[in-house]
């Protein structure tokens, strides 16, 4: 309890009966204040709700009751007019204001109770009176265009973000909506999301194909706002990490669909590994300067023709003074896809497990300022590639089996931040965690899906080039 509630209930508690009555007096005027207050804060934030009901308390005053019927009966005429002729700008002016109006009072209404019972409160250790917990405090409440509400939160001396986070789920159950994510904002106060509708429940059509190519953001998605979901290639490396059925595949189809451009143009060339025997990445052999779905052995030489590559590249650096690789006709950016990470290795020899983790592991850690990016996919970020998932700087966290998996791909406190990817449902493969670049954010994201025929017309959009039919005969 704050420390007005506690002087209140002193002098209420007190036998002073004219204390009591002039308490009351006080608290009574008070009140008319902080409503007359509110009236105006709404009127100035809702011009638009502000203005029918003072037309119906002027034509209260003016007209008496028969005048507010006529006034409500216009409005009532008025409106639904405007919903017939122009449902969506009548559904965003006034039934979506209208529902926020209500939401926003109801989180108003209810937050300190919800702030109690979900203990979102700093003891003070000193004991005594007027030493009472402080509950994190409500400022603001503002819809978001993703079907969600963000509520700012105003944290007592002693709490941190991660208090709030850790009771995100609470706070959901409470307020009915369908989960909770927090979102930093400046010291001493944090964001909390109240996702109500999921905006990517439907599946995403593939995106546009753009002529630019930018490997720094290649548009692969929708996030939960709205926004395009972009991902780095360019200076990293990026493990997709989903169980079986999370939808890994349409974040590398969506991936080569936005570089299929940049393939054409000679700017970008794919090296791609199929451990799983080709059912994955076959169907778009035509976008891969180099495929190999065959034994470990020859899949390894293909990893290893790539360290040669790089070697040459890191010499050239040194002896032309550049720090990094910049791509060009020529001297493409080379992606080396790897589909099932951990697969590549299961079924090889000693010999041949000890040669792959050599070129990986040289590819992982001198590849990135050599033009080359590895882009590998795993059903199990624990399992077989330990030693290989630290070095993947940009990682997405698809559906996974347990929370301890969240941890492994997104790192720790990240699902404490909302990164639930063991709770992303079966029925909506593709959608995934990512990190805001350079931020402890956490964004929900799902990729769009390029079915059969929308691969099958990427891989028509290159013509295999006779040098590289040649290279593969020599192979
Ligand atoms: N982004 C998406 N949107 C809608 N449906 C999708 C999406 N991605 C995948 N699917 C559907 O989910 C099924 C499984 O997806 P996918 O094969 O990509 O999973 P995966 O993670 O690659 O699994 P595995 O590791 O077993 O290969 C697909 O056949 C497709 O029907």
């Amino acid at each position: 309890m704050s420390t007005r509630g506690q002087a209140r209930s002193a002098l209420f508690d007190s036998d002073d009966l004219l204390a009591v009555a002039l308490e009351a007096v006080v608290l009574g005027v008070l009140g008319v204040f902080r409503a007359l207050w509110a009236a105006l804060v709404m009127a100035v934030r809702f011009p638009a709700a502000a203005v029918p009901l003072l037309l119906v308390v002027a034509a209260g005053v003016l007209l008496g009751s028969k005048g507010v019927a006529l006034v409500l009966v216009m409005l009532a005429a008025l409106l639904g007019a405007w919903r017939l002729k122009a449902p969506s700008s009548f559904s965003r002016h006034v039934s979506d204001r209208s529902a926020f109006m209500v939401r926003n009072a109801i989180y108003r209404l209810r937050w300190t109770g919800v702030a109690r019972r979900t203990d979102l409160v700093a003891h003070d250790g000193r004991l005594g009176r007027g030493r009472d917990p402080e509950l994190v405090a409500l400022l603001r409440v503002r819809p978001t265009t993703a079907g969600s509400d963000r509520l700012l939160l105003r944290l007592p001396t002693g709490l941190t973000p991660d208090d709030v986070a850790g009771k995100a789920d609470a706070i959901a159950h409470a307020f009915r909506s369908e989960a909770a994510r927090i979102h930093p904002d400046r010291p001493g106060r944090v964001w909390l999301e109240l996702r109500r509708a999921d905006q990517l429940a439907a599946p995403i059509l593939p995106l546009p194909q753009s002529d630019k190519l930018d490997l720094a953001a290649l548009p692969v998605g929708h996030a939960e706002d709205g926004s395009t979901w972009h991902l780095r290639l360019a200076g990293t490396h990026l493990l997709i990490a989903g169980a079986t059925g999370a939808g890994k595949s349409s974040v590398l189809w969506s991936m080569l669909r936005a570089l299929t451009r940049g393939i054409r143009q000679g700017l970008v060339e794919v090296w791609a590994v199929d451990p799983k025997g080709g059912m994955e990445l076959r169907p778009g052999r035509a976008l891969f300067a180099r495929f190999e779905d065959s034994t470990p052995e020859d899949m390894c030489v293909v990893l290893e023709d790539l360290v040669v590559l790089k070697d040459s590249r890191a010499k050239q650096l040194a002896e032309s003074g550049q720090r990094s690789h910049v791509a060009g006709a020529g001297s493409p950016h080379i992606i080396a896809l790897l589909d099932e990470l951990a697969t590549l290795t299961a079924f090889a020899d000693r010999a041949v497990t000890r040669r792959i983790d050599t070129a990986l592991g040289l590819l992982l850690t001198q590849g990135r300022a050599c033009g080359i990016t590895v882009v590998a996919a795993v059903q199990d970020p624990g399992k077989d590639i330990v030693g290989w998932r630290d070095l993947f700087p940009t990682r997405v966290a698809m559906r996974l089996d347990n929370p301890l998996q969240v941890a492994m791909v997104l790192g720790d406190g990240a699902r404490e931040m909302g990164a639930k990817a063991d709770e992303i449902s079966e029925l909506t493969p593709g959608v995934a965690f990512v990190r805001v670049e350079g931020t402890r954010q956490i964004k929900r994201v799902r990729a769009a899906y390029v079915n059969d025929n929308a691969i099958a017309e990427l891989a028509a959009q290159i013509s295999v080039s006779d040098e590289q039919n040649q290279r593969e005969e020599v192979q």
